[in-house]
């Protein structure tokens, strides 16, 4: 593990490899602006969908609520996020590396600290939660009460965003069941820790992204950090005891068609006041396929996209391959700074041009939240967003080994799940 913030920030001025570029460090924010707040416990529940659904075309972000758990729960679960983060780095080591597979693990900055240009100030500790008897046994056992806490508190969380879910289906004219698939299956927490910081003004904790899954639940704390990009402006997120913020990701873009908005958010530190966050998020099955559903696909909306999410292997790698891409070059055609996404499996690289979908990239350094979705290739030319692009070289798997079968595609509800495309050309794949 790579030294952790919190073990070396106090009383040192910005080490140079924090201090970001004039042009990506936070400025000034417009005043009185906001995003929206969703009353959950509201009576009138087609008032709660337009809300959500507004707040999902607009900002890709939106607080709830009212949203049914308890606040001395959230309590808790942030008292024992907090004293994680206050653990030892030796205690933190040991408690995140009880599983050789790396399903609960810590790291600074972003995933490819070794190689990145600029650090951000920033722990985090990361771990799957679904299923539980399967993930908790690796889940730290220092404060003792994580385990017990954080289980009840993500069981609430399940119930909350499987709710938003139903109402974002809803909205879009889906079933209303429509996430409760392999989609939103893989389920996530990642805790991240922002210690004060000697010069908020030069650097993030974290940077311009948009996440790289169907849908976040951020807790954040009382002290302020989070920011959205909304019509080329940042807008605060301003903290309101015991809300949640709501955010979508990448993949909910995708699956919409584009009528929803992945968010674009970063996070700013604060001089005096360490600051605790977090996510609740979830996003596919590994090996996945996911596409725009198809209710929102016809003649006169075609499907914008086409995507692979890697499998647990590929990510893996991928960490590393995009650590070394912008040096180490080697394909033909890739310019240098040309991120490239390795799949386990494959015989063939493909040029996808994956502009105005994937996660940002950091303006000057990693990758990071690139690592899960490996190709994405737009069937008509990208509409969302004017930012930067990144135009990855994705060795790929050709589906011509998928079939229709049901034993090997089950459908859920009478639903086809997400996960075929028996006669995609080979430039889809997972
Ligand atoms: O800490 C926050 O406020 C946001 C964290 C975030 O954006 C992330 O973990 O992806
Ligand atoms: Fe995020």
């Amino acid at each position: 593990m790579e030294h952790l913030v919190s073990s070396w920030y106090n009383d040192r001025s910005l080490p140079e490899s924090y201090i970001l570029p004039p042009e990506d460090r936070p400025g000034m924010l417009p005043l009185g602006k906001n995003i929206p707040v969703v009353d959950l416990g509201a009576h009138d529940q087609t008032d709660i969908l337009q809300q959500i659904l507004e707040a999902s075309q607009e900002f890709g972000m939106f607080q709830v609520i009212n949203h049914g758990v308890p606040s001395n729960l959230i309590d808790e679960a942030m008292g024992v996020f907090k004293e994680f983060h206050a653990l030892s780095a030796e205690d933190k080591a040991i408690e995140t590396s009880k599983d050789p597979d790396k399903s609960c693990y810590m790291y600074t900055s972003s995933h490819n600290y070794a190689t990145e240009k600029y650090h951000f100030w920033r722990d985090g500790l990361f771990h799957h939660c679904n299923p539980l008897e399967k993930y908790i046994q690796f889940w730290p056992e220092k404060p003792p009460k994580y385990r017990e806490v954080v289980a009840t508190y993500t069981a609430e969380l399940r119930k909350v965003v499987f709710r938003i879910l139903e109402f974002i289906a809803q909205g879009l004219g889906l079933n209303p069941d429509h996430f409760s698939s392999e989609l939103c299956e893989n389920q996530v927490v990642l805790v991240n820790h922002y210690p004060p910081c000697p010069d908020p003004s030069l650097t993030l904790g974290l940077c311009k992204h948009r996440d790289p899954i169907v849908i976040n639940i951020l807790l954040q704390s009382d002290v302020y950090g989070l920011e959205v990009l909304k019509d080329e402006e940042w807008i605060g997120v301003e903290p309101i005891p015991y809300a949640f913020v709501v955010t979508l990701g990448v993949l909910m873009q995708i699956i919409s068609n584009g009528k929803l908005k992945g968010a674009v958010h970063r996070v700013v530190t604060n001089s005096n006041l360490a600051r605790t966050t977090a996510t609740f998020g979830l996003h596919p099955l590994y090996e996945t396929l996911i596409e725009p559903a198809e209710a929102l696909v016809d003649a006169s909306n075609p499907a914008l996209w086409k995507v692979g999410v890697v499998s647990k292997e590929s990510e893996e790698e991928s960490k590393e391959s995009f650590a070394t891409t912008p040096s180490s070059g080697g394909e033909e055609g890739r310019p240098a700074n040309m991120p490239l996404v390795k799949s386990h499996s494959s015989d063939f690289l493909v040029p996808v041009d994956i502009s105005g979908v994937l996660p940002l990239p950091s303006p000057s350094s990693s990758h990071h939240y690139q690592k899960r979705v490996i190709a994405v290739t737009p069937t008509v030319p990208a509409t969302l967003g004017s930012h930067r692009s990144a135009h990855p070289i994705v060795k790929a798997k050709a589906l011509s080994d998928r079939t229709d079968n049901p034993e090997q595609n089950p459908t859920k509800n009478g639903q086809k799940t997400h996960h075929t495309r028996p006669h995609a050309p080979p430039e889809f794949f997972a």
